[in-house]
């Protein structure tokens, strides 16, 4: 990428969330994330050219030095800062202005400084994969946190029964974030049992919100609606799948082969979860502990629940890796905050120690360091409360990241190659796996998290006294004939 020769014609827009804008090269498999700031104090607010630098080096360094290590190196890409010329900013954003959905519009593209964080397009796969005509398909999940509180501290019951995420449905519902509640529950996803991830992945596509995202070829092809009171277009997404999934055409007819397609294509993102990316391992991985379930989840009502129960992860697959990480979290937030306070009281008395305590960064090896080295018990000190502070920090980025699974039917050469290959029934498809949005949460969002969580949970108590009840089925059933066949090749 020359950066002097920048011209916005050859980038479009791609995607956003609460604190980025990405756009992606029309060419060449790169994407360009660029910051984001409140629109109605844009002119103050904004960072200088100095500080929007150190922000987004901020966020390369603890993705390679805090992140990569905790999640592995092949699922996390780190990505460059770049200064882009403040011309081609501006330009770019009047371009993309019209794209951006309505919902992400209280915020504006920082036009000001004009540094920006250059990553590979993760809904492409690399050049050597092509090997069919068929473009790659892209499923992006952001799973959020997929267990239960285990923590001596947590007061409400109610915690350690339902997750943070059935709950909070309620609250935004409340709030009008969503128009409908999302059936999806993350402890269904990171359980590791076949039946209730392929479950989790239906309720995902039934109701995407914005845990759920599909390209096709790097186009956005299924993903909430700008206007949430429509449900998105599940008819237009079969359409699309169709020309990968020629098998269940042939085999089934009109409603019979639409269904047919949803479940190879849920077990095809369901191995992708599952998988490790190590052919060579030929003994069945050892299993990570998630077996929970949350109440609040429709398959704990399920009458063949035990059949669908809990088998845990394979240790190496991308949701035990996040599992892993989410857990740093492991005295909840009502027992980090009292923590947290000790951290600021002590800060207050000695400023000078933010630096030395590495509040703020810097990302390096040392940082990582007195994650890994904090005492497991409080002994009084302060060091003890940065690292639960830090490791909560750490957990919080787990718990609100993105797993990006791209995938595209293998070409004859490809099915050579056996480790890139997941075979659901009759499709072989060459696959990648990658975890993005792996930002740092800053220490200030905790009095934040604090205030949010009991919010959560009581409005939860207060709205489930009515409405207790989310629509079941017998999913089990619905899904037996889906088996996930990942075959080892
Ligand atoms: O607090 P949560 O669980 O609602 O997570 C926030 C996300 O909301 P969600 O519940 O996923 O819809 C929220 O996502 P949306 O903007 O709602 O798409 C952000 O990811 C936010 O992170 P940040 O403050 O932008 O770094 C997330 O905030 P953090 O808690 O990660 O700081
Ligand atoms: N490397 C990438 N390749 C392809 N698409 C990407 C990449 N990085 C981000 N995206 C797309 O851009 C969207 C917004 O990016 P991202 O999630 O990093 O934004 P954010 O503002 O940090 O999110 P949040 O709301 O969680 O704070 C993603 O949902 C994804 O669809």
């Amino acid at each position: 990428m020359e950066l002097d020769k920048m011209d916005e014609n050859d980038w479009k827009y791609h995607g956003e969330g609460n604190k980025s804008l990405v756009v992606s090269h029309v060419q060449h498999s790169r994407v360009l994330r660029l910051l984001k700031y409140p629109s109605e104090d844009a002119e103050n607010a904004h960072q200088t050219t100095e500080q929007a630098f150190q922000h987004i080096r901020n966020i390369v360094d603890y993705n390679k030095n805090v992140m990569k290590p905790l999640l592995g190196e092949k699922y996390v890409h780190s990505g460059e800062v770049v200064k882009l010329p403040l011309e081609f900013v501006r330009q770019l954003s009047l371009k993309v202005q019209q794209e951006r959905p309505e919902l992400r519009c209280d915020k504006v593209m920082d036009t000001f400084s004009g540094c920006g964080l250059c990553l590979p397009n993760l809904t492409q796969l690399s050049p050597c994969h092509f090997g069919d005509h068929r473009p790659p398909l892209c499923v992006e999940i952001k799973p959020k946190c997929g267990f239960l509180p285990f923590s001596r501290y947590v007061t409400k019951e109610c915690k350690r029964k339902v997750c943070r995420f059935c709950m909070h449905q309620h609250f935004k519902l409340a709030n009008g974030k969503w128009n409908r509640l999302s059936r999806y529950c993350p402890l269904d996803l990171f359980s590791g049992s076949k039946q209730r991830m392929y479950v989790a992945i239906k309720h995902l596509l039934e109701e995407p919100q914005n845990n759920l995202k599909i390209f096709k070829g790097g186009e956005l092809i299924y993903s909430c609606n700008d206007d949430a009171k429509q449900q998105p277009d599940l008819n237009e997404l079969v359409q699309h799948l169709r020309p990968y999934f020629h098998h269940c055409i042939s085999l089934y007819n009109g409603h019979q082969s639409s269904k047919a397609i949803f479940s190879e294509l849920i077990q095809l993102i369901g191995s992708a979860l599952l998988s490790s990316g190590d052919s060579k391992r030929s003994v069945e991985p050892r299993k990570a502990e998630s077996r929970q379930f949350c109440e609040a989840s429709p398959l704990h009502r399920d009458p063949l629940r035990s059949v669908t129960g809990s088998h845990g992860l394979p240790r190496d697959c991308v949701l035990s890796k996040i599992l892993q990480v989410q857990m740093l979290d492991n005295l909840d937030i009502d027992g980090l905050y009292p923590l947290y306070k000790r951290v600021e009281q002590y800060l207050e008395e000695f400023p000078k120690e933010r630096n030395r305590l590495q509040i703020d960064g810097p990302y390096d090896e040392s940082f990582l360091e007195k994650v890994k080295t904090c005492p497991s018990e409080d002994d009084g000190s302060i060091e003890y409360a940065v690292g639960k502070v830090l490791q909560y920090r750490i957990a919080m980025t787990a718990k609100d990241c993105s797993v990006m699974i791209t995938f595209a039917p293998c070409g004859q050469d490809e099915k050579l190659q056996p480790n890139l290959v997941i075979q659901p029934a009759k499709h072989c498809f060459t696959y990648s796996v990658s975890i993005l949005d792996l930002d740092p949460k800053p220490s200030d969002s905790i009095p934040h998290q604090y205030k949010l969580d009991s919010k959560i949970v009581n409005y939860y108590l207060r709205s489930t006294n009515t409405s207790q009840d989310r629509p079941s089925s017998n999913l089990y059933k619905e899904h037996q004939e889906c088996m996930l066949l990942f075959h080892p090749v």
